[in-house]
């Protein structure tokens, strides 16, 4: 897992974001569903995001309008977005013509693994995540073993309830279409606000073991 790439996921300040850059960290995320306590609107300036560079800002919408995600994406300055509802491979390619696309799965089974073969050539990654009463940051480990059985083209983000811990295991832990590990509410000071030194931390773990 040396030099792989990082999404942190649920920001909502300039600042975060500009430490995350600063670390060399891949992808920022920001949840645009109004019911996440990671909800991005009216916590912030769009200006002082839209402002950073050196890091990939992803807009994570659930069952949205294509209106209202162009329209964040303008405002916030997106480079892509992360589809986290139950969006078909039709809306995904609709999207897709307007900004790259990484589509989020919620999987437990073989047979939920076998169903993403659906979405091949409608965006641009995956992202596999643990299902849980939220649409996402449920902070429960994902089942990595279900993966040895992806046989797609598409590359996936790995998400789901990794943790400060995990930094050991996924330096031993190779996937050949593995693009990115997603990190979230395990690196949290309070939903939204990010612990900068944990992330710091763990990221040293990865790239040193
Ligand atoms: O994080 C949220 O509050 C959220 C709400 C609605 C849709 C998606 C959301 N998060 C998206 C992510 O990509 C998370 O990083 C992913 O679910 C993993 O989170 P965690 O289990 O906390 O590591």
């Amino acid at each position: 897992m040396k030099d792989t790439h990082i999404k942190v996921c649920g920001l909502t300040r300039p600042e975060d974001m500009e430490a995350l850059s600063g670390l060399g960290v891949h992808y920022g995320g920001m949840i645009f569903h109004a019911p996440s306590p990671r909800f991005i609107e009216g916590r912030t300036d769009p200006a002082g995001i839209k402002r950073i560079a050196g890091i990939r800002k992803v807009g994570v919408f659930v069952n949205a309008a294509p209106d209202y995600i162009y329209r964040q994406a303008e405002v916030y300055g997106l480079d892509m977005v992360q589809l986290h509802g139950e969006e078909t491979p039709e809306y995904c390619a609709i999207i897709r013509r307007h900004l790259p696309v990484i589509k989020a799965l919620r999987l437990k089974s073989e047979q939920d693994l076998e169903a993403t073969a659906r979405y091949e050539g409608a965006c641009d990654y995956l992202l596999f995540d643990t299902p849980g009463p939220l649409y996402g940051g449920n902070g429960t480990l994902f089942n990595w073993a279900l993966l040895e059985h992806y046989q797609g083209s598409t590359p996936f983000f790995l998400s789901g309830g990794i943790g400060p811990e995990a930094a050991e295991k996924l330096s031993s832990w190779k996937h050949p279409a593995c693009h990115a590990i997603d990190l979230n509410s395990r690196f949290e000071q309070s939903p939204g606000v990010k612990n900068i030194d944990l992330l710091k931390q763990f990221i040293w773990d990865l790239n040193i073991s």
